[in-house]
């Protein structure tokens, strides 16, 4: 049962407003894509009462309802809104300053993304095992974990899928315009019958007869291929609905806490101990409630909500919590390293319209009735991004690394490359042209011009949503552990030491589905551990043993 604070029976000082609840053994901070599963994991081991905070509540109506997913991107009740520091080189249409927002509801921002599924290249995570000198982060180590997340329902079954993960993987029937996608791709050159979520290789292209482009794109080692997505019959699978949904009534040592927004760790020495949150329900608002936790704490408030967070509790860069008179208890570069995609729109104007949603003639009553028997039809596409490509591009090449994507285009983003695509037979079948948004200071260039694009690309390109890296998994930080500090972890985007060269919630998955696993097996030891010392102690000491070797009690008794 997801629970508010009124009705939750474990709030021990319910009366007075406050609440204080002891819980087993372990706590969640955020409810999100890696939180959940985490949450998920943990619980189902069966030996861990687990209780998760979540700042929002459950998803609204109609959230697994793929069409409606760019509406509830500007729905100020499930989401956090930031605005970045001006930028430099992107969004100066807007003055350089970016809309940022994430998920603030169960499943966080797995229940607010367009839930294309790809997992990123085995490079990205062979440079996490470099980065961290921790090789069980390397693409094949960690391939059991990614199948574990999946119950694949793609076209390319192989022992690279897992069959019995809580998050479907499923390529939607309804794909207008995905023939054209694949023709145009394939009429370049690219291969087109590829598993996307396969082991992701470049392939080779067998001709390099055409490329006005070459500039920005040199080797155009590509694959083109529809779309996969998280959905299950159509509907999004968000970690809400995959990992939490089925179990929650069934499990219950699994508590879910909805609309209390955590606002600060709290330690006892350099141990956490406990997380103080305000809660706000039925328009009651009261503060600093406390939860203690007896085994430790989880923090997976995303790559935004983590960071500040552990700055609040005093964990961060000395200039900042200095700044902000907080005192410091850790020195850590918390905040630091945000990585994201850019990414740019680009509009074209086509004369047949059976290519693209259009929808006027696609939302109809009718559809949605076919959407809600079936789970097909264009109720099942978040804004139509059915095919997709993955590129390397000539600052990959120069770098050495051909075979290591760092363009992901999906109808249409790297922009020469998409121009190409656009002036393909298939294309210009349906009158496709460049629809360019008038930019009084891009208006000297010449149209398609570098210098007309770059300009272009300075005005509009815009922050990709995916941002991950500012908690830093380093190699002294073992098991995504907070250095320095007992009791704390982080679980989510933000301990990626660097971008995957795909959309993020499936590498977020499988950290969050190896850093439980390693949770539990550490517990496990631990729990050998203590009763080895336990009986060690026994013989030892009597009576006095107890307390001479059991964590946690000695070191915290009023509250356990
Ligand atoms: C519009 C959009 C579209 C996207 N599309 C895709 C896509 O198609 N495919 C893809 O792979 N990725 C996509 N992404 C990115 C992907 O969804 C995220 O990288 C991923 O979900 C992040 O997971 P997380 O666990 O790090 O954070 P989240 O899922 O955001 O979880 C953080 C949770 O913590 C909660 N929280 C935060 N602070 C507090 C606090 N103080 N107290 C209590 N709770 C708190 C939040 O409410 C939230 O539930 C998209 C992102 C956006 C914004």
């Amino acid at each position: 049962m997801v629970e508010t604070l009124t009705n939750t029976p474990c709030c021990l000082d319910f009366a007075a407003s406050k609440c204080v609840v002891n819980v087993d053994l372990c706590y969640l901070v955020g409810g999100g894509t890696g939180g959940l599963a985490v949450a998920r994991r943990l619980a189902e081991d069966g030996r861990h009462t687990v209780l998760v905070l979540e700042s929002g509540g459950i998803p609204k109506e109609g959230n697994e309802i793929p069409a409606l997913a760019p509406g509830f991107t500007s729905d100020s009740d499930i989401i956090f809104r930031y605005t970045s520091v001006p930028q430099q080189n992107a969004a100066l249409s807007t003055d350089g300053l970016e809309r940022i927002i994430s998920g603030r509801m169960l499943g966080g921002t797995s229940s607010l993304n367009y839930m294309h599924f790809n997992r990123g290249s085995p490079r990205d995570y062979d440079a996490w095992a470099e980065s961290t000198g921790d090789q069980s982060w390397k693409y094949s180590n960690m391939l059991p974990y990614l199948k574990r997340i999946e119950t694949y329902a793609g076209d390319y079954p192989s022992d690279q899928h897992g069959y019995f993960g809580p998050v479907m993987l499923s390529r939607p029937k309804y794909a207008p315009g995905l023939d054209y996608w694949l023709e145009a791709g394939k009429s370049l050159g690219y291969q087109t019958r590829v598993d996307p979520n396969g082991p992701q290789k470049i392939s080779k292209r067998t001709e390099l007869n055409y490329c006005p482009l070459k500039e920005l794109i040199v080797n155009l080692d590509t694959r083109f291929t529809a779309t996969e997505f998280s959905k299950r019959l159509g509907r999004r699978d968000s970690s809400y609905t995959a990992y939490i949904q089925p179990i929650l009534s069934s499990t219950p040592n699994l508590r879910v806490l909805t609309n209390v927004n955590a606002t600060q760790i709290m330690f006892s020495g350099k141990h956490a101990v406990g997380v103080k949150f305000d809660s706000n329900i039925q328009n009651s608002y009261s503060t600093d409630n406390v939860v203690y936790a007896k085994k430790e704490i989880i923090i997976s408030a995303g790559s935004y909500g983590s960071p500040v967070l552990l700055m609040r509790s005093g964990i961060g860069p000395r200039e900042v919590l200095e700044a902000a008179k907080i005192p410091i208890l850790q020195e850590l570069p918390v905040g630091k390293n945000l990585q994201n995609h850019i990414a740019l729109e680009l509009d074209f104007l086509i004369n047949d319209t059976s290519a693209v949603i259009h929808p006027p003639r696609d939302f109809t009553p009718e559809n949605l009735e076919l959407f809600n028997r079936t789970g097909d039809g264009p109720y099942s596409s978040a804004g139509g991004a059915t095919g997709q490509a993955f590129i390397a591009s000539s600052v990959a090449k120069a770098a050495g690394e051909s075979d290591w994507a760092d363009i992901q285009f999906t109808m249409a983003h790297s922009v020469k490359e998409v121009l190409r695509v656009m002036e393909t037979e298939s294309y210009q079948r349906l009158g496709a042209r460049f629809d360019s948004i008038e930019i009084p200071a891009c208006m000297n260039f010449q149209m398609k011009s570098d210098e007309f694009l770059a300009c272009y690309i300075k005005h509009l390109s815009h922050n990709g949503c995916h941002p991950v890296g500012t908690c830093k998994m380093g190699p002294s930080r073992p098991f995504c552990c907070v250095i320095g500090i007992h009791g704390l972890r982080i679980a989510d985007a933000s301990v990626m030491p660097s971008i995957v060269n795909a959309n993020t919630q499936v590498a977020v998955y499988a950290i969050a589905e190896r850093v439980s696993e390693l949770i539990l097996q550490q517990w496990q030891q631990q729990s050998s551990f203590r009763q080895k010392s336990w009986h060690h102690g026994q013989s030892q000491f009597g009576g006095q043993s107890w307390q001479r070797f059991s964590f946690g009690r000695k070191h915290f008794p009023s509250y356990f």
